[in-house]
């Protein structure tokens, strides 16, 4: 891969005596979907926050480049305005928010109805909802995708796009991520499902807050599936070495 947008060297992240990221290295090319793989609890979302710039999730060690600038050190506002989106796993802070409003946050003039669109949803039948636990999981899931096809990020964040939703839905959301690759926005796609890992071009294991293999999502997949990790047996996360 000729220059990475978005390259990770080295990351650590240390929290309450125990170490979440550990030597973390993966790099993500222009218009590339890169799949992290890995089980509850192994430290995805933790390295997903820190290069979102997340409070709490600053690095103790490594660094965070995107187009070759040092970003690691950048409040996430700046990051989102250099191109980086994440979409929450668990998007609470939306939480009773109107769908129309979601849709065109920072964006007045846009078309939520167009957006709706895109996602494979009828306007009618959503623009008058609010984003709540009336919407299934799938529903959130598409609206969430909109939101983040909306902004056209130069690379996305997506936590789990496919937690709790139907084959059907599933369909929807693999064909949403992939257009967004093909527009040219580079994915990186969390999951512990190991088919999202086959819509990748490129694919890592996590466990234990390390990356424990990358390569083809073939390769990276079945790995996963028979999950022969040498650095943990089980462990969630190694607990901080002393120095
Ligand atoms: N700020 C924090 N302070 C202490 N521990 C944390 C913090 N953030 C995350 N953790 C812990 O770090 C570990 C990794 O959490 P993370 O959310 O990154 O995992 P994940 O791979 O995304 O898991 P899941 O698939 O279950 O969402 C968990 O044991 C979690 O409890």
């Amino acid at each position: 891969m000729t220059d990475p947008l978005l390259q990770i060297r080295g990351l650590r992240l240390e929290r309450a005596g125990r170490r979440l990221l550990d030597d973390i290295s993966l790099a993500v090319g222009a218009g590339e979907i890169h799949a992290l793989l890995g089980g509850n609890g192994c430290g995805k979302t933790s390295l997903a926050k820190s290069v979102m710039g997340c409070d709490g999730y600053a690095p103790d060690r490594g660094e965070i480049r995107f187009v070759g600038q040092r970003i690691d050190t950048l409040p996430l506002h700046e990051r989102a305005r250099l191109g980086i989106t994440m979409a929450w796993q668990e998007p609470a802070r939306f939480e009773g928010v109107p769908v129309r409003e979601f849709l065109t946050l920072g964006h007045p003039e846009a078309d939520p109805a167009e957006r709706l669109r895109r996602v494979g949803l009828a306007p009618w039948r959503y623009l008058g909802r609010m984003l709540d636990k009336t919407l299934s999981g799938g529903e959130r899931k598409r609206v969430e995708l909109a939101a983040v096809i909306a902004l056209a990020p130069r690379l996305a964040l997506l936590d789990e796009p496919a937690a709790g939703i139907d084959l059907r839905s599933l369909d929807e959301i693999v064909r949403v991520v992939r257009e967004l690759r093909d527009a040219g926005t580079a994915v990186l796609l969390i999951s512990h499902r190991e088919e999202m890992g086959r819509i990748a071009d490129r694919a890592s294991q996590m466990c234990g807050g390390r990356i424990i293999v990358s390569g083809s999502p073939q390769h990276v997949a079945a790995q996963y599936r028979e999950h022969h990790c040498v650095y943990c047996d089980g462990e969630l996360t190694h607990d901080t070495q002393p120095a």
